[in-house]
């Protein structure tokens, strides 16, 4: 089912026409549980079912063994199962909120997001769910996951997530709560923000050309007539991805060249024994590494520790090694926290704090070390001014690399994926990148340009999700429109999956359709311009801090791609199933047989200039301004990345943001 699923995705809904998704429908769906198919329909405006303590039982279990094939792949169950292990006793039920037991049987038997998809279709946009001791409030609803995400964020905390994540990640960011979250928050969004985007689009296509060899040897066995399933002219896409995005973080964010494309080495097959790790952690039945003694007897916790620390120490040697030189270059500033500090006395979790700590990756805050010779986030970070130890170092650096590089590896294969299945789709891209680009690598001047591309990504990231469900945890008592009661200790799921997948909120929902979000010189979708019903960065204070890095690295890396090759499914591996573990990963790779584009009849790209007018939304002044000042950048500066960010910002010419 769930392959079928998949696999029908690519070619359903070929054709479609632009919808235009404000447009609320009634649930309706056919539900297929153990062959059987029952009739679901339930529309927004209608009252919950009744409470009761047990409702429904086994009948409303998830999906039947059709669905179940991923699971036994991957399993799926990571946070669930490892609040199970956590205990706790069941609660009363309170208010109009449905409630539902799933049998503890069907656990691991299909992805959560899958099983929470089944029962949002059955009970709405906000229930209950009993699984063994524990219970969790299951959020599908807008205006109910705005709530827990904005206007009552202090009443919520990361839950479980930190437990997980905390062996590899120890205190960073995305599982950080409090004051230490809000101190983190604001050292390390800044470091994201649009200008150093910009500054970093050239290295997203060198780290892509890094890659091509691969794609060309491919293409030329294709050439050689070599087009087999299985054989040499075939490419696992999702391993590419999942290297490129290794070699982008590395190199952006901590200035290492993994050049995982191009070879391996030991620190590389230590970062994926760790986020391999990581997953196995977040699907585990209960939290067993927390057992004294476990790893002498679990040889795979001991590789992981050992491959863990191999990453430790090769993070603990770049951090040294930045901090020399900008001691050197006399870059390191007097700690602003110490200096606000000694005047103010200390940091609190006031509004303040925490509205200054959100400061989005789109803030045009400025920082002592946006001019730095060396534009990685680790240079940013020391010369924040904070008073940072190397593990508190050590720890965001290890954030950044997990959280950016699953996510994108995840978005790339998926948009390839459905742009494969869909070739109007593919030739709108190859038009639009024949036209801006050409040959050419895209600069930050381009990606304004490349509107429908990162339409196909935003479009790409709401079919699915990376990570499909988030987790939170109530620390004080709430009530969630509708009357939702969530006492404080409620453990929360957000499914982003229903959201983005929900025939009451969207027009054919299933259709892979990158005009749904309104026409190409409108800003991208965000949740706010959505209202919470597209939300694939997550939203309020805790929204991702990569937004923007994500989306113009996955456009970066399609533009060049596709532009090259031509990409067909591999069926010798059969149809392209999905199991989740963190993120969505495809069952068993993202097969393709690459061949080289044929580019005869292709015109020529425009030239620089009318780029520049498409990209400032046609204003020739603006556009004039934008492409004299990426000439004088690219002239001036040899392409210095801070050159053409300064282009950027003198220009207009900035990458698409994305808040
Ligand atoms: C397509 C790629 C990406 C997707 C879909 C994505 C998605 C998300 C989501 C949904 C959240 C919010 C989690 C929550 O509320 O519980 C998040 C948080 C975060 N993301 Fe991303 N992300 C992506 C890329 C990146 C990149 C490239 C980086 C950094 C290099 C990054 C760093 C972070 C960090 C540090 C947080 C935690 C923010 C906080 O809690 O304050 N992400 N991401």
């Amino acid at each position: 089912m769930l392959q079928r699923r998949v696999a029908d995705r690519g070619g359903a809904a070929r054709g479609a026409a632009a919808t235009h998704a404000a447009t609320p429908v009634p649930v309706s769906r056919w539900s297929s549980r153990s062959g059987a198919r029952a009739r679901v329909v339930r529309t927004a405006a209608q009252p919950p079912p009744p409470t009761q303590d047990t409702v429904r039982g086994s009948e409303a279990a998830g999906p039947g063994p059709s669905s179940t094939s991923s699971a036994a792949a991957g399993g799926s169950w990571g946070p669930l199962s490892a609040l199970l292990g956590r205990g706790g006793g069941q609660r009363q039920q309170q208010g109009p909120t449905p409630e539902v037991r799933v049998p503890l049987s069907n656990v691991g038997k299909s992805p959560i997001f899958q099983l929470l998809y089944d029962l949002y279709c059955s009970y709405g946009g906000v229930f209950r769910m009993h699984l063994g001791p524990k219970s969790f409030l299951v959020l599908s609803d807008p205006a109910a996951v705005r709530q827990v995400l904005v206007g009552a964020v202090d009443k919520y905390s990361k839950g479980i997530l930190a437990e997980i994540l905390e062996f590899v990640m120890g205190n960073g960011l995305l599982a950080a709560d409090g004051e230490h979250w809000i101190a983190r928050r604001r050292v390390v969004a800044p470091s994201l923000q649009r200008k150093f985007v910009s500054s970093q689009i050239a290295l997203f296509g060198d780290a892509t050309a890094h890659g091509l060899p691969q794609l060309e040897a491919a293409a030329a066995a294709a050439a050689a007539g070599e087009l087999r399933g299985g054989g040499p002219a075939s490419v696992d896409m999702e391993s590419f991805f999942s290297r490129l995005s290794l070699d982008i973080v590395g190199k952006s964010v901590f200035d290492y060249d993994f050049d995982s494309l191009r070879h391996d080495d030991p620190v590389i097959q230590a970062v994926y024994t760790v986020l391999r790790e990581s997953t196995l952690r977040s699907t585990a039945p209960f939290p067993y590494w927390k057992l004294p003694g476990i790893s002498l007897l679990v040889p795979r916790l001991r590789t992981s520790d050992a491959a863990l620390a191999i990453v430790n120490d090769t993070l603990d040697r770049l951090i040294a090694r930045c901090k020399s030189t900008l001691e050197a270059e006399g870059s390191i500033p007097v700690p602003a926290a110490a200096a606000s500090a000694a005047s103010s006395g200390t940091t609190t979790a006031t509004g303040t704090a925490a509205a200054s700590a959100s400061t989005s990756s789109s803030s045009s805050s400025s920082s002592p070390l946006e001019e730095s010779s060396a534009p990685t986030v680790l240079h940013f970070l020391l010369g924040s001014g904070e008073a940072l130890n190397s593990r508190q170092l050590r720890d965001d650096l290890m954030t950044l690399l997990i959280a950016g590089h699953e996510t994108t590896a995840a978005a790339l294969t998926w948009a390839l994926h459905l742009l494969v299945g869909h070739p109007e789709v593919l030739q709108r891209v190859r038009t639009e990148v024949d036209g801006v680009l050409g040959d050419r690598m895209p600069g930050p001047e381009d990606l304004p340009a490349l509107r429908y591309t990162t339409r196909v990504v935003n479009e790409a990231l709401r079919l699915y999700p990376q990570p499909p469900v988030l987790i939170r945890r109530a620390v004080q008592d709430d009530m969630l429109p509708g009357g939702h009661v969530v006492p404080a200790g409620t453990d929360l799921f957000i499914s982003v999956w229903n959201l983005h997948h929900s025939p009451q909120l969207w027009e054919r929902p299933e259709a892979f359709d990158p005009d749904r979000f309104g026409p190409l010189d409108a800003p991208p979708p965000t949740e706010v311009s959505t209202d919470f019903r597209f939300l694939p960065f997550g939203g309020g204070r805790r929204k991702c801090v990569g937004d923007m890095f994500a989306i113009a690295e996955c456009v970066v890396a399609l533009a060049a791609l596709l532009r090259r090759f031509e990409f067909a499914p591999d069926t010798s591996y059969g149809p392209v199933g999905f199991k989740s573990g963190a993120t969505i990963n495809t069952s068993n790779g993202l097969h393709m047989l690459v061949s080289r584009r044929d580019l005869s009849g292709v015109p020529p790209p425009a030239p620089r200039a009318a780029s520049a007018a498409a990209a400032t939304g046609g204003c020739p002044h603006a556009a004039a301004a934008a492409a004299a000042a990426a000439a004088a950048a690219s002239s001036a500066g040899g392409g210095c990345p801070h050159a053409a960010a300064a282009a950027s910002a003198a220009g207009g010419a900035a990458p698409q943001p994305q808040k």
